[in-house]
C-alpha cells in the first residue's frame, strides 16, 4: 500500500557533511535570530539554555536576561535534552526589550561564523528521506566551485533564487526563511515583522514557511502528488539580501551570508495552472495534489503553484504533468480557510478511484504527526492537530463517498458581505468542543451531585427544606449553561435527535437508505434525523460574534499591527480561529477527537440531502467532458 516506511530517528548526519556519528550528547544546532542572521553551535551535554546564551551574547551582542531561546512550542528555560541534534532555535528579545535595532552578527560573531567548518550548503535533517536533496547539493557545490552564480527570482512576494549546476541549469530553487513576505530580509519591499510573529496569514509565522514546504514533501508518502524534493538547508552565499535596519536601504557588500532556507529540486516546465485551460489536466493528478492539499489545509493552492509539464513522446500529445510547489501556507497553526483552485474544476467532482481511495484508506494522521516531529523537531502541535483533523475529515468523507469538490467545500467558508462564516468543517468542530465541555459540566455535576446527595441527605436529617431557595441560590452562583444543563436538556441536539430515531425505530435492514427523516446503515444502526439535523446545525449560534468573522478591511488594519499590542503572538497567531485546538491538554484534545468523529456521519448525511439540488444545478453548468 502507498504509505511509506518510517525508520527510526536517524542518528547520523548527511548532507555534504561526512557520515560522522556524534559522541552522545552532543548535537549540531542553529541558532538564528529574529532578523535572520544564522549561527551553528556544537551542543555538549553540559550545555545549557543559560550557556548557550552566554555564546549568544557575545556573538549577537543580546544580554542574555533579554533574550529567550526557542524551539518550536518550547522555550528553552534550562535542560536542553530534549533539543536534538540538527534542531534550528530562534533567539528572540524579550518583548519589552525589543527596540528597532535588533541585533546582528557582532564583530566577534563574524569571526565565529568564519571559523565555522561546515560547507556552504549543509542539510537540517539526517533522515534517508533527504537523500534525493544530496545529489541537488552536490550539483549546487560543483555549480558554485566554477563560479555560477545563484538567479534571483522576480516573481513572487518573497526572496527566492534558482541555484545552477556547473553547466548553468537550475537544479534547485533556494527561499530563505528571513526572506519571506514582512521578514525583515524581504528584498521586495515587504518587510515590518521579527521572525516567529504572524505573517502574511496570521496562523503562519513569520520565518516558518519553509519547514512547511518540507513538510508538504515529507507527508507527500510514496510520491503520490508529485511535490518535488524538499529540505531544509542552511546555506552559505553572498546573493541573499539582508536590509539595512537603519537605513531601510538593501544591503550591498558581498559577504558571504549564512541563512536557514527550503530548497527544492527545480522542475522544468511549460507553464503554470493559471496560463493553460485546465482540460488536459489528469484527472488522477488533481484528484492526488487534491488529497494532499486537503490533509495539510493548504491555504495557498491558486493557480501559480500547479506547474504544468508537457510530456513528450509517442501518443502523448496534450498529455501533461502537474507538479504542485509552495506549500508554505499549508499546515496552519489553527484551522483557516483554505484555498483550493481545483475545487470548481471538473475533475473535483469525479468520484475518488479505487486507488486514491486506497491511499485515503491507509493515510494515518498520527503515523504523520511522529514523522514531522521527528524530522522537522520546530514544527508546533498546533499544525499537527490540524493535520490530524483534516486527515480525518478527509477519511471518513471519503469513505462516506463524498468527491474531492464537495470535501473541498465542507472545508471553506462562505463569505457574507464582510464577514466570513465558519465552514462545516469548523461548525463540526465547534459542536465537538461544546460536547466536550458539556462533558465536563456534567461530570462536574456528578460529582456535585454525589455530595449533594450527601449534604441532602445530611440535611434531611436535621431539618425540612425549602427548594426555591436551593433553586434560586443555585441560580446566582452557578454559570448560565450550567443551569441550563440542570434545568433542560442542553446535550447535543445531535443526540436528542438520535434519542428521538431510536424510540421510533423501524425494521430497514441491509443498506443505506435515506428516508424522509433518517436512515439505518447496513447492519440497521439507527442514525440520526437529518432533516433536523441539518435545522440544528444551521441554526446553532454559538454566540454570534464568536463566530463571525471581522470584515476583510478590518482584518488588513488588524495585520498592519495597529491593534495588535496587548495581544501575545500565540493568541495572535491563532486568532482568525472560529475554534481553537491549542487550548486542550492531551486527554481533552482526545475526547476532543472522538466527539469530532461521531458528529461527522450526521453531518454528512445532513449534507448528503441538502446538496442535491446544487449538485444538480452545477452539473448542468459543466461544459467539459470526459
Ligand atoms: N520547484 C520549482 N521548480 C520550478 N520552478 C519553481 C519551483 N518552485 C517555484 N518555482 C518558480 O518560482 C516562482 C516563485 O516561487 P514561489 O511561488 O514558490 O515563491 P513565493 O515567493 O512563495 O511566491 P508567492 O509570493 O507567489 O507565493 C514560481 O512562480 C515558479 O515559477
Amino acid at each position: 500500500m502507498a504509505v511509506a516506511t518510517f525508520k527510526g530517528p536517524p542518528s547520523e548526519c548527511c548532507g555534504n557533511k561526512k557520515m560522522e556519528r556524534k559522541p552522545s550528547g552532543r548535537r549540531r544546532v542553529y541558532v538564528q535570530t529574529e532578523t535572520g542572521c544564522v549561527l551553528g553551535l556544537e551542543l555538549d551535554r553540559s550545555d545549557n539554555a543559560h550557556t548557550v546564551k552566554r555564546k549568544l551574547q557575545v556573538a549577537f551582542n543580546v544580554p542574555i536576561e533579554e533574550s529567550s531561546l526557542i524551539c518550536g512550542d518550547m522555550v528553552l528555560k534550562n535542560d536542553l535534552s530534549v533539543v536534538r541534534n540538527d534542531s534550528p532555535l530562534l533567539l528572540t528579545r524579550n518583548f519589552l526589550y525589543r527596540s528597532s535595532s535588533t541585533p546582528c552578527l557582532s564583530p566577534t560573531a563574524t569571526d565565529l561564523q568564519q571559523r565555522d567548518q561546515s560547507g556552504p550548503i549543509e542539510i537540517i535533517g539526517c533522515s534517508d528521506i533527504f537523500s534525493g536533496t544530496k545529489q541537488l547539493v552536490k550539483d549546487i557545490m560543483m555549480g558554485i566551485k566554477v563560479g555560477i552564480e545563484p538567479i534571483p527570482i522576480q516573481s513572487g512576494l518573497g526572496g527566492a533564487y534558482y541555484f545552477r549546476n556547473s553547466h548553468g541549469e537550475n537544479v534547485a530553487i533556494v527561499k530563505p526563511t528571513d526572506e519571506v513576505p514582512y521578514a525583515p530580509n524581504n528584498p521586495k519591499g515587504f518587510v515590518g515583522k521579527a521572525l516567529g510573529q504572524p505573517g502574511l496569514k496570521r496562523s503562519v509565522r513569520v520565518g516558518e514557511t519553509g519547514f512547511r514546504e518540507v513538510a508538504a514533501y515529507l507527508l507527500d508518502h510514496n510520491h503520490f502528488a508529485n511535490v518535488p524534493c524538499t529540505a531544509l538547508v542552511k546555506v552559505r552565499h553572498s546573493i541573499f539580501n539582508v536590509n539595512d535596519r537603519v537605513n531601510g536601504n538593501m544591503h550591498h557588500n558581498k559577504a558571504q551570508i549564512s541563512k536557514i532556507a527550503s530548497l527544492q529540486q527545480f522542475i522544468p516546465h511549460d507553464f503554470d495552472a493559471s496560463d493553460h485551460g485546465t482540460s488536459s489536466f489528469p484527472v488522477a493528478a488533481v484528484h492526488r495534489i487534491g488529497i494532499l492539499d486537503i490533509r495539510i489545509l493548504n491555504t495557498d493552492r491558486h493557480a501559480g503553484n500547479l506547474l504544468v509539464r508537457k510530456l513528450e513522446g509517442l501518443g502523448r500529445f496534450d498529455q501533461v504533468e502537474l507538479v504542485p510547489i509552495d506549500h508554505g501556507l499549508c499546515l496552519p497553526e489553527s484551522l483557516e480557510d483554505p484555498y483550493f483552485e481545483w475545487i470548481h474544476w471538473p475533475h473535483a467532482s469525479i468520484p475518488f478511484s479505487e486507488d486514491e481511495l486506497n491511499y485515503i484508506y491507509h493515510l494515518d494522521p498520527f503515523r504523520d504527526s511522529e514523522l514531522l516531529r521527528r524530522e522537522l523537531p520546530m514544527i508546533r502541535e498546533a499544525c499537527l492537530r490540524v493535520l490530524v483533523l483534516c486527515t480525518v475529515f478527509l477519511k471518513e468523507a471519503a469513505t462516506f463517498g463524498f468527491c474531492l469538490a464537495e470535501i473541498g467545500e465542507m472545508m471553506s467558508r462562505e463569505f457574507l458581505g464582510h464577514d466570513e462564516e465558519p465552514s462545516e468543517l469548523e461548525l463540526i468542530c465547534i459542536e465537538a468542543k461544546k460536547l466536550l465541555n458539556e462533558e465536563e459540566i456534567s461530570s462536574f455535576d456528578a460529582e456535585i451531585g454525589d455530595r449533594d446527595v450527601t449534604l441532602f441527605q445530611l440535611d434531611c436529617e436535621d431539618q425540612d427544606l425549602d427548594f426555591t431557595g436551593n433553586i434560586e441560590e443555585t441560580m446566582t452562583v452557578m454559570p448560565p449553561f450550567h443551569l441550563a444543563a440542570k434545568c433542560g436538556n442542553t446535550r447535543n441536539p445531535l443526540f436528542k435527535l438520535e434519542e428521538s430515531v431510536l424510540e421510533e425505530e423501524s425494521g430497514n435492514e441491509g443498506e443505506l437508505t435515506f428516508g424522509a427523516d433518517e436512515y439505518t446503515d447496513t447492519v440497521g444502526n439507527w442514525m440520526p434525523n437529518i432533516s433536523k439535523l441539518s435545522l440544528s446545525m444551521k441554526n446553532t449560534r454559538f454566540g454570534e460574534k464568536s463566530w463571525k468573522h471581522l470584515g476583510v478591511k478590518q482584518k488588513s488594519s488588524f495585520l498592519a499591527g495597529t491593534s495588535s499590542r496587548n495581544m501575545s503572538v500565540n493568541e495572535l497567531a491563532v486568532n482568525s480561529t472560529f475554534v481553537k485546538l491549542t487550548d486542550m491538554d492531551e486527554e481533552k484534545w482526545n475526547q476532543f477527537l472522538e466527539n469530532f468523529q461521531r458528529l461527522l456521519i450526521p453531518a454528512f448525511v445532513n449534507r448528503k440531502r441538502g446538496n442535491v439540488d446544487k449538485k444538480q444545478r452545477q452539473k448542468l453548468g459543466t461544459s467539459c467532458q470526459f
